[in-house]
């Protein structure tokens, strides 16, 4: 079972899996990511990670925020963020989405945002997506 979990895997070009990409049930989170390269959607595995220990990542120099139950190591980011550190600051470690959505950021914003994911919240912590990454209002990226 394993292993065709693997050659299913590499088939899709995800490549093997490491331990970090499983989850505490043995479950790998597969989203959509843009490659820029080659401008088109591509299939990664990220691992899940939770509100709790987002919450541990809220300083300037080991910074991690939540938006639309992603979640993205903002870190190197917030230094060169055209809105300023600072407000991404305002959110760091917590979820940011209320935020970045009010703000309107352009399209331009929303496919860089993908150099920064890192994960996924579990199932039960989502509110933006369902289980199976399915999107559950308008509005929200791929
Ligand atoms: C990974 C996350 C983020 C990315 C990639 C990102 C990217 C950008 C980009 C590219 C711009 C330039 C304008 C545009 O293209 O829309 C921008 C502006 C801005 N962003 Fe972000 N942003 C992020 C998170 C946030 C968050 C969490 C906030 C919280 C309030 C925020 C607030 C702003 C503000 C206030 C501006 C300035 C808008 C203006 O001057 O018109 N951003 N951001």
């Amino acid at each position: 079972m394993a292993s065709a979990l693997t050659n299913l895997l590499q088939s899709l070009r995800i490549g093997p899996l490491s331990s970090s990409n499983k989850t505490s049930s043995g479950d790998v989170l597969i989203i959509p990511k843009l490659d820029k390269a080659k401008s088109k959607t591509e299939l990664v595995s990220v691992p899940e990670i939770t509100l709790e220990e987002v919450s541990q990542h809220d300083s300037f120099d080991d910074c991690w925020i939540v938006i639309y139950d992603r979640v993205y190591d903002v870190t190197q980011f917030l230094r060169e963020h055209p809105g300023g550190d600072d407000v991404i600051m305002d959110h760091a470690g917590r979820d940011a989405t209320i935020a970045f959505h009010g703000t309107g950021h352009s399209r331009h914003a929303v496919d860089q945002m993908r150099h920064y994911l890192i994960g996924q919240l579990p199932a039960k912590q989502c509110i933006f997506r369902s289980g199976q990454n399915k999107v559950l209002s308008s509005g929200i990226p791929e």
